[in-house]
C-alpha cells in the first residue's frame, strides 16, 4: 500500500504475499501518532491459528501484502495529547481490534467486538482508508481504547497470546455462566485457544475435561496444565463413559469436523460454544441439539473492559501461555509446525530482540 501524508514512519515487518502461508520481510508506514493514539514498539507477538488461516486465504477475505498479528506486547513510544490513560514506557499489549465506530449500542457496552464497523488489527480497512497490518512488526500505533494494560505480574512474553487466545476462551466462559466453581468444563482441542482455557476453567473452580485426539497430549495436559480429566475423542468407551457430565464445551478445533458425537458429552441444557473458526458449515442433527434442550453458540473475541479484567484475572492467578519464543527468522518454519500442531503450545516471535531491518 502507497504511503499516505499521515503514514510516516517506517517499521519493519514480516509479510504475506500470496496465499503460500510464506512470510518476507518488508518495510512499512505507520501513522503519525494521533490526539487519541498510543504509538507502541512491540516487543513480542503471538502466532494465532488465525494468523495461518489468514495469510492463506482459507477464510476468503485476504488483501496482500498482509502483516498478521493480533497477540501483540510491547512498550509505549509516545501518546497523543488526548490519552491521559497510558504514557511512554508503560507496559501494553493490543489484541484483535484497533478500532471501532464507539458510537453503536454494542460499542456503549463494551462490545466492540460486535461492532459492525470494528477494525481488525490487520487485514482490515482503516479509517483513513488504508489497510491495517498487524503486530509481526517493529511498531503499531493504536487508538487508546483499544490498548490493554499489562500488570506489573504479566510477563510480556507469556501475556501476549492471552490478548486474543486468552480473551476468546475467557469471554465465553463469563458469558455462558462457566466460570463459577463446580461447573464441568469440556476443552475441545488442546492447541494455543485449549491450553489457556484449561487454566482460566481451573482458575474459576471448574472441573475441566480436555477432549482430544491426541492421547499424546494427556500426561501434559494433566500433569502441567492441571486438567481434571482427558477424552481421546476417537476411543468410543472414553466418550461414552463421559457422556452427559459437561456443563459446556469450548471448542477450539481449527479443523472441519461433526459435532454429534461431542454433543452427547454435555448434560442436558449444556451448551457446545464455538470459538474455533474451520473453514466449512458445521454439521449437527438436529436431533442432537434438540434431545437435551441443547445450547449451540459462538463467540468472537470480547470486549475491551473484558479483554482488561481477563489480563488482570490472569495475573492474579498466575495463568499465562506456555510458548516457544522463537526468533523473526523461524517464523516460515514456525508456521508450518502450526499447521501440523506441533507445538507447545503457542509460538511468540521475539520481535524485539530479531526483527530487523533485513530487506
Ligand atoms: N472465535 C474467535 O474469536 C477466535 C479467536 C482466535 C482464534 N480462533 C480460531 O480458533 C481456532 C484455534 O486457534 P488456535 O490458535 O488455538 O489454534 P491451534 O492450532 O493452536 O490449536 C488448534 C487445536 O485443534 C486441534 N485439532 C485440529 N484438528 C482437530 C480435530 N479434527 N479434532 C480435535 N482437535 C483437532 C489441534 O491439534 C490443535 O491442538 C482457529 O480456527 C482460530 O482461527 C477464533
Ligand atoms: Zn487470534
Ligand atoms: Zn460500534
Amino acid at each position: 500500500m502507497a504511503p499516505t501524508p499521515t503514514h510516516t514512519a517506517a517499521a519493519v515487518a514480516l509479510a504475506a504475499h500470496d496465499s503460500s502461508g510464506h512470510l518476507a520481510p518488508l518495510t512499512i508506514t505507520r501513522r503519525s501518532t494521533g490526539d487519541d493514539d498510543v504509538a507502541i514498539k512491540i516487543l513480542y507477538c503471538g502466532m494465532c491459528h488465525s494468523d495461518l488461516h489468514s495469510i492463506k486465504n482459507e477464510w476468503h477475505n485476504a488483501t496482500y501484502p498482509m502483516v498478521p498479528g493480533h497477540e501483540i506486547a510491547g512498550v509505549v513510544t509516545e501518546v497523543g495529547k488526548n490519552v491521559t490513560s497510558f504514557k511512554a514506557g508503560d507496559r501494553v499489549g493490543v489484541g484483535c481490534m484497533v478500532n471501532s465506530c464507539q458510537s453503536c449500542g454494542s460499542c456503549d457496552e463494551d462490545f466492540e467486538n460486535s461492532c459492525r464497523a470494528v477494525i481488525f488489527t490487520y487485514n482490515s480497512v482503516d479509517r483513513d482508508g488504508t489497510v491495517t497490518y498487524g503486530g509481526y512488526s517493529s511498531s503499531v500505533v493504536v487508538h487508546e481504547r483499544f490498548v490493554v494494560r499489562f500488570p506489573d505480574a504479566m510477563p510480556l512474553d507469556r501475556g501476549a497470546p492471552l490478548l486474543c487466545a486468552g480473551i476468546t476462551v475467557y469471554s465465553p466462559m463469563k458469558y455462558h455462566g462457566l466460570n463459577v466453581p463446580g461447573k464441568h468444563v469440556g476443552v475441545m482441542g488442546l492447541g494455543g485457544l485449549g491450553h489457556v482455557a484449561v487454566k482460566f476453567a481451573k482458575a474459576f473452580g471448574a472441573k475441566v475435561t480436555v477432549i482430544s485426539t491426541s492421547p499424546g497430549k494427556k500426561q501434559e495436559a494433566l500433569d502441567r496444565l492441571g486438567a481434571d480429566a482427558f477424552v481421546v475423542s476417537k476411543d468410543a468407551e472414553e466418550m461414552k463413559a463421559a457422556a452427559s457430565t459437561m456443563d459446556g464445551i469450548i471448542n477450539t478445533v481449527s479443523a472441519n469436523l461433526t459435532l454429534a458425537p461431542y454433543m452427547g458429552l454435555l448434560k442436558p441444557n449444556g451448551k457446545m460454544i464455538m470459538v474455533g473458526l474451520p473453514t466449512k458449515p458445521l454439521e449437527i442433527p438436529p436431533f442432537d441439539l434438540i434431545i437435551g434442550n441443547k445450547t449451540l453458540a459462538g463467540s468472537c473475541i470480547g470486549g475491551m473492559r473484558d479483554t482488561q479484567e481477563m489480563i488482570n484475572v490472569a495475573a492474579k492467578h498466575g495463568v499465562t501461555a506456555d510458548i516457544e519464543l522463537v526468533a523473526a527468522d523461524y517464523v516460515n518454519t514456525a508456521m508450518e509446525r502450526l499447521a501440523k500442531a506441533d507445538v507447545r503450545y503457542r509460538f511468540v516471535i521475539d520481535i524485539g530482540n530479531t526483527l530487523k531491518n533485513s530487506e
